[in-house]
């Protein structure tokens, strides 16, 4: 990529995409896609993650409103994310750009070989200037295995292609002290450097449109930080308004943006699937003196400090790390769960040497 180029995750909610009533809005969605193309056209390199299959689909099955049952809610999808995707097929068409659609599930971010398959994926989109578009794979995602929403999944997506900036678009320009819709007297809260339980706190419910509400906005945004991706949330009013967001005029409300910082390149990936994705097999406990050395020194977990070890695991899988009763992390442990509770015992005190998770397979809890 170009110097000054940037790679961006855009993820916008059924709220900016669906009339109120149900269907596809055609005036909503012109609006997008120009404010997308405009980045294109800029030179940034985006992925969209949209949702509104479900808001686009309800009012062809009869419904009047946005269905409870799961069952109506994927048939809905069903029908809703093909009619989006005709949509953005033809508007993108207009600005000549091409579109692709990748569907996701939870169980293919769990899967270490469907992640990298997913990220080949998305990195020969880009490269070859194909705008990917993203959604859940609703039809097929039942409710225990589901990325909870699609702000989630986007910052999963961005930190997947290591994007420099996630933005989550909405029917709302920021997040509000209280929810606006209610209180009319609300203020905006336009930069945030971190995300405390106090700010969450702010956050309400959602839209009759959409899923998670304000809330699950903040705590996407405070993955992808985790992650070492900055975000914006905010409401599209017009096609260059993503532009501003860039350069940080943007109506909305940042979670540490600095335009003019470099971009980091985030978490690497490998560290990304262990603490996000990675199936956990058990459990270790480690002393105060453990914990001190892999979250500040960034050392490697040695065998010293292991005091108790639950679960059933093999070697080279992910395992929870707790100290005093907290999580603190994730590692591969280079031992089987047996080998650990054979070297804790007092018999083998005197092998009581070497590394148990090394510090390239560790991240801890984010
Ligand atoms: N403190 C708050 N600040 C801003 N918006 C809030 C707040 N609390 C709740 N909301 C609500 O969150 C809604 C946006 O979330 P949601 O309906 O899930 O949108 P989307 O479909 O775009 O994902 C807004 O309509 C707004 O009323
Ligand atoms: N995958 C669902 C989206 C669920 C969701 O998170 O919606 P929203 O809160 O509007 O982003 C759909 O396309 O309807």
């Amino acid at each position: 990529m170009k110097k000054g180029k940037m790679r961006l995750v855009v993820k916008v909610g059924s709220s900016s995409l669906a009339a109120s009533s149900g269907g596809v809005d055609r005036n909503k969605m012109t609006l997008l896609v120009s404010a997308v193309s405009a980045l294109r056209e800029a030179g940034h390199q985006v992925v969209l993650v949209s949702s509104g299959a479900v808001a686009s689909g309800y009012q062809s099955l009869g419904y009047q409103q946005r269905p409870r049952t799961l069952a109506a809610k994927q048939a809905a999808a069903a029908i809703g994310q093909s009619l989006l995707m005709q949509t953005y097929t033809q508007m993108f068409a207009a600005h000549r750009f091409s579109v692709a659609q990748i569907l996701l599930t939870r169980g293919d971010f769990s899967d270490r070989e469907r992640y990298q398959h997913a990220f080949q994926t998305l990195s020969l989109l880009l490269d070859k200037n194909i705008l990917p578009i993203i959604n859940e794979n609703d039809t097929v995602s039942v409710a225990e295995l589901t990325f909870g929403d699609n702000d989630m999944l986007g910052a999963l997506v961005a930190g997947l292609i290591h994007a420099d900036l996630y933005l989550i678009l909405t029917d709302t320009d920021g997040l509000y002290d209280q929810d606006p819709r209610n209180n009319p007297a609300a203020k905006r809260i336009s930069w945030l450097q971190e995300i405390t339980e106090e700010v969450e706190a702010l956050a309400g419910g959602a839209s009759t449109l959409g899923t998670g509400g304000m809330r699950s906005k903040l705590i996407a945004a405070k993955t992808a930080q985790g992650l070492g991706i900055p975000s914006f949330i905010g409401k599209l009013n017009q096609p260059d308004d993503l532009l501003g967001v860039l350069n940080g005029n943007g109506n909305g409300t940042y979670v540490s943006y600095r335009p003019e910082a470099p971009a980091s390149t985030g978490l690497p990936t490998r560290k990304q699937w262990i603490a996000l994705h990675s199936p956990i097999r058990g459990s270790i406990t480690i002393d105060g003196g453990a914990a001190e050395a892999i979250l500040k020194k960034r050392s490697s977990l040695l065998l010293a400090g292991v005091r108790d070890v639950a679960g059933s695991f093999g070697p080279n899988e992910v395992i929870e790390v707790y100290c005093e009763g907290s999580l603190i992390g994730r590692g591969v442990s280079r031992y089987a769960a047996e080998e650990l509770q054979e070297l804790l015992s007092p018999a083998a005190q005197s092998r009581r040497s070497g590394t148990v998770i090394h510090r390239d397979q560790w991240s801890q809890t984010i």
